[in-house]
């Protein structure tokens, strides 16, 4: 049997920008423990805007979301915002380090905003997560200072710092060049075969998506394909 670990039940959403246009109808899968799902879809078919309220940013939806088999629909933001902490990474197109800091230190503030780890502790979860991810040597550097795709590696380990249930991306490769998507892609492919990490991610990029363990396509704020 395997552990669901995200689950959308007929999720509809409308903006009213100002007349009404229904951008998600009738969205609903599971992903399950382990699983390396890539969100694909042309331009406009709802991606982004899904994985807003998969992420639990966006409530204002109709339908249910349940994470770890909790519902996730109807809880209040201050309360969104600790299970999100505790239970998601997300990793976007840009990296949002705080430039001022040093990259260890980028990598511990979610760690530390969570509470449930010492400073040291928190400190030697980073160092692990950054020498997974190749790059221990940058810990002390200024997170300006290094180049675009070791600050999305950065980035990605920033996302893993409490351990979370799903790893979600939108985009992540989106803004970098051929060998550092791949360097990405790689270490999120070893994240579900050494790991068991649980990864969603929206991307354009076919080839990543046919890569990964899932595919499921959206059209016109349906999915097509799951
Ligand atoms: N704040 C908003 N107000 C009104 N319409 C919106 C808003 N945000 C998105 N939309 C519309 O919702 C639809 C889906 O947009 P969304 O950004 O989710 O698509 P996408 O598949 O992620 O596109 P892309 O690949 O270009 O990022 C589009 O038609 C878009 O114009």
């Amino acid at each position: 049997m395997h552990e669901t670990i995200l689950e959308a039940k007929h999720i509809n959403k409308e903006f009213h920008d100002p007349v009404t246009v229904k951008v998600l109808t009738d969205v609903t899968f599971k992903v399950n423990k382990g699983e390396f799902v890539s969100v694909i879809g042309k331009s406009g078919s709802g991606k982004s805007t899904l994985l807003y309220i998969l992420s639990t940013m966006d409530t204002d939806y109709e339908g249910e979301l349940l994470i770890d088999s909790q519902l996730m629909t109807g809880r209040k933001d201050m309360e969104l915002a600790r299970i999100r902490n505790e239970k998601i990474g997300f990793v976007f197109q840009f990296h949002y380090l705080l430039n001022e800091f040093t990259v260890l230190r980028n990598v511990m503030l979610p760690g530390l905003k969570l509470g449930k780890y010492s400073e040291e502790e928190v400190e030697h979860r980073a160092m692990e997560r950054l020498k997974m991810l190749g790059i221990g040597h940058l810990a002390r550097n200024m997170a300006y200072k290094i180049s675009g795709g070791e600050k999305q590696r950065v980035a990605i380990a920033r996302a893993l710092i409490n351990d979370p249930l799903i790893l979600m991306g939108d985009e992540p490769t989106g803004n970098l060049d051929v060998r550092n998507s791949e360097i990405v892609f790689d270490i999120f492919k070893e994240l579900t075969e050494a790991h068991d990490q649980t990864l969603l991610i929206v991307t354009h990029d076919q080839s990543f998506a046919e890569r990964s363990g899932r595919i499921i396509e959206m059209e016109d704020g349906r999915i097509i394909r799951h």
